[in-house]
């Protein structure tokens, strides 16, 4: 039984990036970049008015001056600007030579249809300055980043139209258990319906992939070993739930095994998912997670997405908050480091949502997180500080 320190460092050891591509801005959300993105231009390309106004002189702001030309944003403008003399100007249009401010044209009274004076005589200079964002040559994204909404609009604004990111993961998903009939069906009298597999779709979907379902497997072990060698062949990991603990019919191991995959791990210290394995084999990469729906939700939040990151290029830092906790919690066994379903009231504060355990998916749907007892802490008093994992 290896802590989920170690085993979350087996994961990331013994995965091997994907290839690398080029590929659309638009494609590009949740895929990692492949290598440092580095600025040809300045952010912003000229000094540009962060107003509508006048550019004109600070020293001159005094007096009546006289108003050159207009410069709408995208025509460049055609004079200097003198002593006593502006320009009337419009957001994002270049600041014309000799102005040092852009006074706004709320503060300004028209004299005549050639003259301008303005109501205040101090103003702030309102002038974005030629690579006060970006500067030329910066490393704006680095290797490795995740891309989310926000660095899009950066790869956009320095004209990165194909950034160069990694494949995107290939992930097949597969439910054992004889006991199993999809949502749609109705259970027999020994039946549940199949919670994990669209579990799984939706927390891969979260994460921009769309895996490939292979559906239900009943608990045999030539039927269960064909599909997920077909599905490795087709995939570059499986996920697969049930049927990894040691009933007569957990095959998964043995199929694996079978199947010539190096096994790095099969028992965790952690609670829920005790029974989690991974194992690889060149470049193909399984994780296979306990049945009860709450061991696959937690086990694919806290390992089995670091090996989808890892296999796109990208070190997984889940958001973790450190908040007190609403109320004294015990726990009678200490052995394993725990995750609990909680949630956050108004004040920030952690309350343990009512769980009575890893079959009790239900209790997911009031928590807004998942808080870590780790191993040897029995107890929490009111007002502790625990670690909450957002979900
Ligand atoms: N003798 C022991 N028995 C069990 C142990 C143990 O250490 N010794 N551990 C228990 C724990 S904890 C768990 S978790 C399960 C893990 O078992 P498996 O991974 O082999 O999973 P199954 O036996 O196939 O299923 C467990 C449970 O989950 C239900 N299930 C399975 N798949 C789904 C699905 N896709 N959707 C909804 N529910 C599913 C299944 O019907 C079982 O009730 O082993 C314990 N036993
Ligand atoms: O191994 Mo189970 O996943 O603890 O409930």
């Amino acid at each position: 039984m290896i802590t989920f320190n170690e085993a979350l460092k087996t994961v990331k050891h013994a995965t091997k990036k994907l290839e690398k591509e080029h590929i659309e801005l638009s494609k590009c959300l949740n895929r990692v970049l492949a290598e440092d993105v580095v600025s040809t231009i300045s952010i912003p390309p000229f000094n540009k008015s962060a107003m509508d106004g006048f550019a004109c002189r600070q020293t001159d702001l005094a007096e009546t001056l006289e108003i050159l030309e207009t410069i709408p944003a995208g025509t460049p403008p055609t004079k200097v600007i003198g002593k006593n003399q502006c320009s009337r100007i419009m957001t994002g249009a270049m600041v014309p030579e000799g102005a040092d401010c852009v006074v706004m044209v709320e503060k300004s009274e028209i004299v005549d249809p050639n003259h301008v004076r303005f109501t205040d005589t101090k103003t702030k200079t309102n002038i974005c300055i030629k690579g006060e964002d970006i500067q030329e040559n910066d490393v704006v994204l680095k290797k490795g980043t995740r891309i989310k909404a926000q660095h899009i609009s950066v790869l956009a604004e320095i004209g990165c139209a194909k950034p160069l990111v990694y494949q995107r993961v290939k992930v097949g998903v597969i439910a054992t258990g004889s006991e199993l009939v999809e949502p749609h069906e109705t259970p027999g009298s020994t039946q549940i319906r199949n919670v994990n597999s669209w579990q799984l779709l939706a927390q891969l979907e979260k994460i921009g992939i769309t895996a490939n379902y292979y559906g239900i497997v009943a608990d045999s072990k030539e039927t269960t070993k064909e599909v997920i060698a077909k599905c490795i062949e087709e995939n570059d990991m499986l996920l697969i739930t049930g049927g990894v603990s040691v009933g007569e019919y957990d095959h998964i191991p043995q199929i694996l095994k079978e199947l010539e995959f190096n096994i790095w791990f099969h028992t965790l210290s952690v609670k829920p998912g005790k029974h989690t394995v991974f194992a690889t084999r060149q470049g193909k990469y399984v994780f296979a997670m306990p049945g009860n729906p709450v061991s696959s939700f937690v086990q694919f939040e806290l390992l089995g997405k670091a090996l989808v990151f890892r296999l796109m290029g990208h070190d997984y830092k889940p958001a973790i908050v450190r908040l007190p906790i609403s109320c004294d919690y015990k726990r009678k066994r200490t052995d394993r480091l725990e995750f609990i379903p909680v949630r956050l009231n108004a004040n920030n504060q952690v309350i343990p949502v009512s769980y009575n355990g890893s079959a009790h998916i239900n209790a997911f749907t009031q928590a807004d997180g998942i808080m870590a007892i780790p191993r040897e802490v029995d107890e929490y008093t009111e007002g502790e500080f625990v670690h909450v994992r957002q979900i």
